[in-house]
């Protein structure tokens, strides 16, 4: 559909350039007197192409960004109706989005006005030309300058010439808002990755799991200015459990990102099994990670579905694994109660399930892969108390032999971790077990136990 519009707006344009053309010639072999007099509206109209071509490209830019916006703005509020209904927001939502599209309304306004101009003008210097060539072309006849047939034949390729005219600055219009719909298209295109997924490093093994942070500097782009970490110094020794503690927003989901190869330090290195984390291939790497975020996401398909979605591309786990692995995160418990089992539609981010089954399918899809590194982020925080045994417990097995990473605010999860490391304006100021740190008087990691927000929640 838009290749045969796109087609058609091209093959007119082209039609028109090509009576212009000729018709011109024909004016000029006429008479070329007339045919200077019209060609004094050429440079009024060139310029007024111009002008209207570059503000046409300007609004469009303007006019699908906030198309963009208002999109954003929908998904977002039509993705957390629950929340917006909690809220007793419907009306405000309502309100705010009417002043979105009224926005986007204006743009379309401006535009449509800038077009009614051009086409107008172009219109107006059309007949003005029509006007002078009729009078001075009188004029040559009177004089017996030139014949009435000639002037006649002069008209017939000035309409012609007119027609076209019109129709070019159709095309011209249509080109200027495909140009400017592009440049956003173009400059999405050419944005380059800065970790590109298929580029580093393929080591043929399977990684042992030796983790390393050397003096890690780290800022996200969007704040370069407030460093999250500095000179973080931190190793997992392989099939242990380190824990990272610290305050909320002291950097621990961070240290995970930057072990998922999702950024790259800006100072310092992170590697595994002693090669750089910059020379390795991504797409390897976070094959042998499994991960369990702070708030797990689902999508919109069944239990199975989002379980196998963990399993590396190209690979179908065997049933027996499947089972495993649903047995071992205690996916069983609530699937076995529910009448189709392993195959319920979650809903839209796992919505029509609560917050400790979704946190149970990630852990299940984290771990059917079978990775040597695990990252556990809080993975237990939207567990009851019972789920949250059963969960750990489950955990406390799968993570033999395997490299984790556990970032926890609660002591029942971290009492058992080989080691913890307490990360403060962004590095590590205490490291060990658990009663070690707690032996350290006015220690940062006793702080934190005794703290309200720490403690309250053991
Ligand atoms: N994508 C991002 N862009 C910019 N800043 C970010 C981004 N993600 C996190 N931050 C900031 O980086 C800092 C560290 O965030 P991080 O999520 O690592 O903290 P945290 O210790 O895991 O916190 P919590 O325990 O509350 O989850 C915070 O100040 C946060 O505001």
């Amino acid at each position: 559909m838009v290749g045969t519009s796109l087609s058609q707006n091209v093959s007119d344009g082209l039609r028109s350039v090509a009576m212009i053309g000729v018709g011109t010639g024909m004016m000029i072999y006429t008479s070329p007197q007339l045919a200077a007099v019209s060609a004094l509206v050429v440079p009024a109209m060139a310029g007024m192409a111009i002008v209207y071509g570059r503000y046409v490209r300007r609004i469009t830019k303007v006019e699908l960004d906030k198309y963009a916006e208002i999109m954003k703005f929908a998904e977002e509020r039509f993705g957390n109706v629950k929340t917006v209904k909690t809220f007793c927001r419907e009306q405000q939502e309502v309100a705010a989005f009417d002043g979105k599209l009224d926005e986007a309304l204006q743009i379309g306004y401006k535009e449509t006005r800038a077009r009614a101009i051009f086409f107008g003008l172009t219109g107006f210097c059309g007949n003005f030309i029509i006007i002078s060539v009729l009078y001075y072309g009188g004029t040559l006849v009177l004089q017996d300058s030139l014949t009435i047939g000639a002037l006649t034949a002069f008209m017939l390729y000035a309409g012609y010439v007119a027609i076209s005219m019109n129709g070019l600055s159709n095309f011209y219009s249509q080109l200027n808002k495909g140009i400017g719909a592009s440049e956003r298209i173009w400059e999405i295109l050419d944005r380059e990755c800065s970790i590109p997924i298929d580029k580093g490093v393929v080591p043929l093994d399977k990684p042992l799991g030796e983790v390393g942070f050397q003096n890690v500097f780290f800022s996200f782009p969007t704040r370069p200015e407030s460093a999250v970490l500095t000179d973080f110094s931190l190793n997992l020794i392989p099939g242990t459990t380190t824990a990272v503690v610290g305050r909320s927003g002291s950097g621990k989901t961070t240290i995970a990102l930057l072990m998922l190869r999702l950024y790259d330090p800006q100072g310092g290195k992170v590697h595994l099994d002693s090669i750089d984390l910059r020379t390795v291939n991504p797409q390897w790497l976070r094959n042998n990670i499994g991960a369990v975020s702070q708030e797990p996401v689902l999508f919109s398909c069944s239990i199975r579905e989002n379980i196998l979605y963990g399993a590396n591309p190209g690979e179908t786990p065997s049933l027996e694994r499947l089972q495993q692995v649903v047995e071992d995160a205690n996916v069983s418990q609530f699937t076995d109660q529910l009448p189709d089992g392993l195959d319920t539609l979650v809903g839209q981010r796992g919505m029509m399930l609560s917050g400790g089954q979704k946190q149970r399918v990630a852990i299940a899809r984290a771990l059917i892969k079978n990775p040597s590194m695990l990252i556990l982020d809080e993975a237990t925080s939207a567990l009851d108390a019972v789920s949250e045994n059963l969960v750990q417990n489950a955990l406390d097995n799968l993570i033999q032999g395997r490299t984790v990473l556990t970032i926890a605010h609660r002591l029942s999860t971290i009492r058992n971790a080989d080691q913890i490391a307490v990360l403060s304006d962004g590095k590590i100021v205490e490291q060990g077990r658990y009663n070690e740190l707690m032996g350290i008087q006015e220690g940062v990691f006793r702080e934190l136990v005794a703290s309200q927000a720490f403690g309250s929640r053991n």
